[in-house]
């Protein structure tokens, strides 16, 4: 059996080689004839899925390692009778660690803490309800903005984007790409939504490029609108709108999810789909694939406030370092991959074991993620 893996994918080869024969190839383009011959395919969202890619090929089963799908015409696979798997929620921690450290990094240089803030959280998933959940375990108070899950008639208080948009300080998007149907989602902060937001609001988008209307959004930045802007994501990636990242306040290259767990994560649940999917399902336990990370431990003496928590993200994950390699080679062709397949290695907040002789700080610690214990000092 022959499996193509795209090489961004940590641990496909040790995974899928228990099974198969694997080939690893870019997943932008995959290289012609890389196909041919192959039985199952695994991909990231750089990769088109669809007809034009797989009309007449023998592949069987495709696997996505990402939470996004938008890339896959699902449609398509099934009437060819192609199996098929996400990795829902896969990097979702991930993401909400990009979004805290984001946040500490503009409230430490615009002086206000995040629990003055209210926050809107649209799109509450698997990252949307992570980001909740970790907001409320600092006190901060959140917004959300749901429309499938209030129809469904989910338990929570679901509000209107109208509404979010009048009343939160900041605004972060967590939906899925969807360009038509009930729920579209395709340019959702479009020029009237960025213009009602309120001055100072900050707005966010870690979820698909077109859910921000970019082209309004830099008119709107142009015109002096007082906003502060984070952007992982962009329309029309891997190209970049050099323009747009010179008035945001962070901008990275796609890669709020990459985390090595986030990743390690995408991996081995497209595995263990595809092995179920064989008949002979596999199962991975994710720390034996991980290394021991760079920092392993630390003692905190005392309470926990939001600059200690700061100094503690930052440790394990300062988003100031991707803002800056995206700035180096925003302008050079080709960089924006490069820089997303030569990621350097980040780790989530778990892998830093904190002992504290607070008990209240270890007990939020634990809360947000961390690996924290209560150890009292004599
Ligand atoms: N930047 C990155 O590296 C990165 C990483 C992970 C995910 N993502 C993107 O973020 C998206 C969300 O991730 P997730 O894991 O939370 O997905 P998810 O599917 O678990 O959650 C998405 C939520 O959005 C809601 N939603 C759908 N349409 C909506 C609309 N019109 N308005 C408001 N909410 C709507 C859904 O009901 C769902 O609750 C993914 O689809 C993916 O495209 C990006
Ligand atoms: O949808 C996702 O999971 C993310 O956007 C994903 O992490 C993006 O990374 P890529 O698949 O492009 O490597």
């Amino acid at each position: 059996m022959k499996i193509l893996v795209d090489e961004n994918m940590p641990y496909a080869r040790e995974l899928f080689s228990r099974i198969g024969e694997v080939t690893a190839v870019p997943g932008r383009p995959i290289p012609p004839g890389a196909l041919n011959d192959a039985d199952a395919l695994m991909v990231r969202s750089v990769t088109k899925v669809n007809a034009a890619l797989l009309d007449g090929k023998r592949i069987k089963f495709v696997g996505t390692a990402t939470a996004g799908t938008d890339h896959v015409d699902e449609a398509w696979l099934e009437q060819a009778g192609i199996g098929f798997s996400g990795a829902p929620g896969c990097n979702a921690i991930a993401v909400v660690e990009y979004v805290f450290s984001a946040l500490l990094m503009l409230a430490e240089r615009d002086g206000f803490s995040l629990r003055e803030r209210t926050v809107g959280i649209v799109g509450v998933g698997n990252v949307g309800s992570r980001l909740q959940a970790r907001l409320e375990t600092l006190g901060v108070r959140t917004l959300l903005c749901d429309p499938p899950r209030a129809d469904r008639g989910d338990e929570g208080d679901f509000l209107t984007l109208d509404a979010l948009a009048r009343e939160a300080d900041i605004l972060t998007f967590h939906t899925p790409l969807y360009k038509d149907g009930p729920y579209k989602t395709l340019h959702l902060a479009d020029d009237a939504l960025i213009s009602a937001l309120k001055p100072g609001t900050i707005l966010i988008n870690a979820c698909r490029g077109p859910v921000v209307d970019n082209a309004a959004l830099l008119k709107r930045l142009n015109a002096g609108q007082r906003l502060s802007t984070i952007l992982d994501v962009w329309e029309a990636e891997p190209d970049l709108n050099v323009a747009l990242l010179d008035k945001v306040d962070i901008g990275t290259a796609h890669i709020a999810g990459y985390t090595l767990e986030g990743k390690a994560r995408g991996t081995t649940q497209v595995f263990e789909a595809y092995t179920a999917f064989l008949g002979t399902p596999h199962q991975v336990a994710l720390d034996t694939l991980l290394p021991s990370p760079e920092v392993v431990r630390l003692a905190l003496h005392g309470a926990l406030d939001e600059t200690t928590l700061k100094r503690l993200v930052h440790l394990v994950y300062d988003v100031r370092r991707d803002d800056a390699l995206l700035r180096h080679v925003a302008a050079q062709p080709g960089e924006f991959d490069k820089l997303r397949k030569h990621y350097r290695e980040r780790r989530e907040w778990s892998s830093l074991y904190v002992q504290c002789d607070d008990a209240d700080a270890a007990q939020r610690l634990h809360r947000l993620g961390f690996s924290a214990v209560y150890h009292p000092i004599r």
